[in-house]
């Protein structure tokens, strides 16, 4: 099924909008996995998340980014215990796109009372945590970040430069963006609930994710922020020690889409102006 103008595929063959289904008894949490050249760290994430999936009713949706390293034969391999699907981007879209591509193709078919969950391919994150993020959800929660910056987060792994850069986003955007229950606005763990995503994409549509790099994260709560929605976080401990090959993100090109991202949302005119 063809869910974007032609130039992303799914291997889903189900569509419709996001529906409530009476026949099914649990609410199913959809991981979005954007991947660009994640071969090497996939099959342990998708053994994760298959152990995970003995207690979670869970799908998996690997956005395969115009990779170059076989991350699509991966995904398209044959996971016992896990249903996974293959969102394609015959050429490199950049994380925000993939990002986006992955949460059309899960809208198009979860139902409300589902849960999103968007986490990184690397395997630097731990599926344990879906668990914790669905009990957020379910104690009332709307968005659930896994966080850097709360007690009981931990980012030590990772190189001194990353470190810095996640740190001072987060002081940056706390500051300028102030949005309640927020600290750790780049993590690239979260959950959302599917009926905020689904009113979030009926009021922005294809403009619900814009940035092309890192700086989607902070961009897509930005655009929920007039849902106004619950925002929790939990703890993250970054897994770094178990990440395959360097980081993909370029510093200096983050900080720049930071830096617009921030003058763009400022300058906007209402009702454009997420704030
Ligand atoms: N689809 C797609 N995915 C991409 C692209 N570039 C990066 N990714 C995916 O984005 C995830 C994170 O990319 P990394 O290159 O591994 O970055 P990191 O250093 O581990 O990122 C850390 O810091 C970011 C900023 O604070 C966080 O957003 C991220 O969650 C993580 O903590 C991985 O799953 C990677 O495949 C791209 O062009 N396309």
């Amino acid at each position: 099924m063809t869910v974007d103008e032609g130039d992303v595929r799914t291997t889903s063959e189900r569509g419709g909008p996001a529906r409530s289904d009476a026949r099914r008894t649990h609410a199913r949490a959809h991981v979005v996995l954007p991947a660009y050249n994640e071969a090497a760290s996939l099959p342990p994430l998708l053994r994760r998340l298959a152990e995970v999936a003995l207690t979670e009713q869970l799908t998996a949706w690997v956005v395969d980014d115009g990779s170059s390293d076989g991350t699509d034969e991966i995904a398209k391999a044959g996971w016992p215990g896990l249903d996974v699907r293959l969102v394609s981007h015959p050429v490199n879209l950049g994380l925000g796109q993939a990002v986006q591509s992955g949460l059309r193709a899960v809208l198009a078919e979860a139902a409300q009372e589902d849960v999103v969950v968007v986490m990184d391919a690397d395997d630097t994150h731990d599926p344990e945590l879906i668990r914790v993020l669905r009990g957020e959800i379910a104690a009332g929660a709307d968005v659930v970040i896994c966080s850097r910056f709360v007690d009981g987060g931990d980012d030590a792994t990772a190189p001194p430069l990353r470190r810095l850069l996640s740190r001072g986003a987060a002081v940056l955007f706390r500051r300028v963006l102030r949005v309640d229950g927020v600290r750790d606005f780049t993590s690239g763990f979260r959950a959302y609930r599917v009926s905020l995503l689904a009113r979030a994409a009926g009021h922005w549509g294809e403009r619900l994710i814009e940035e092309r790099g890192f700086a989607c994260m902070v961009e897509l709560l930005l655009k929920l922020r007039h849902c106004r929605p619950v925002v929790a976080e939990v703890p993250l401990t970054l897994r770094y020690d178990r990440k395959q090959g360097p980081s993909k993100i370029r510093i200096a090109r983050t900080v720049g889409q930071y830096l617009k991202l921030l003058a763009r949302d400022r300058l906007a005119p209402a009702p454009y102006r997420a704030l």
